[in-house]
């Protein structure tokens, strides 16, 4: 069996695979805007800009494109009052999509290592996993601030197999973008994409992972079952 099938250990992305967090954050960039006397952008511009950490997202709505790079007195205006902001929103409308808590439980129950590799913020990744009751589930988890690089560098995914004495080519990740896929491969881990989550507004069967899936209740037909 492959690490497909049976992996030494999975782990999960944290937005768009596990929780919808769009709505707290397009709440928080738009309230920026509008501190900034600046036109909103709404949530489906946000969905398209999430991925690349919470500075990205903020450079992203200042432009109001994927690429860009905006003045940087206006960054430097603009970021504090976002970080106050999600601060106090981390998890006022997030909410676990359809099918993770049970797709969780079945990796649990499997006896697969878990950890939880994500691009957001160390402050902000416990606050929110501990509201959604998810906290305790991950053996290891690593925000996009914990290491000097973060996806779609592999060094996350890296240190967690260490962490756990996997073998990478026998790791599972699991996530929504672009960058998990990037990650994955460089560093030799499957990659099994969820279909729902953000991925820039491309479809991620184009990043070509190993599997697509619509919820995490389907890792039960993928994944070997219970020991
Ligand atoms: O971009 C972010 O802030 C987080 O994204 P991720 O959890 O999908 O890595
Ligand atoms: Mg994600």
């Amino acid at each position: 069996m492959g690490p497909l099938q049976r992996p030494q250990m999975v782990l999960c992305d944290l937005d768009g695979t596990l929780v919808d967090s769009v709505p707290d954050l397009a709440y928080c960039v738009d309230t920026m805007l509008a501190r900034l006397g600046r036109a909103p952008c709404g949530e489906t511009a946000v969905r398209n800009w999430v991925g690349n950490g919470l500075e990205r997202l903020v450079r992203r709505a200042l432009v109001g494109a994927l690429e860009g790079e905006p003045d940087p007195l206006d960054f430097d205006r603009a970021y504090p009052i976002f970080l106050e902001l999600y601060a106090e929103y981390t998890f006022e409308r997030a909410a676990l999509y359809p099918g993770v808590r049970e797709g969780l439980d079945f990796l649990k129950a499997a006896g697969y290592p878990l950890g939880l590799v994500t691009n957001k913020a160390a402050r902000f990744t416990g606050p929110l996993l501990r509201h959604l009751g998810l906290y305790e589930d991950f053996g290891i988890i690593i925000s996009g601030d914990t290491l000097p690089a973060c996806k779609p560098d592999p060094l996350p995914l890296q240190h967690a197999a260490r962490h756990f004495g996997a073998e990478p080519a026998a790791s599972l990740m699991i996530g929504d973008s672009v960058s998990d896929v990037r990650a994955a491969r460089a560093a030799k881990f499957g990659i099994i994409c969820t279909s729902y989550g953000y991925n820039h507004g491309q479809d991620i069967r184009d990043s070509g992972p190993d599997a697509v899936i619509d919820s995490l209740t389907e890792l039960t037909g993928i994944l070997a079952p219970s020991r």
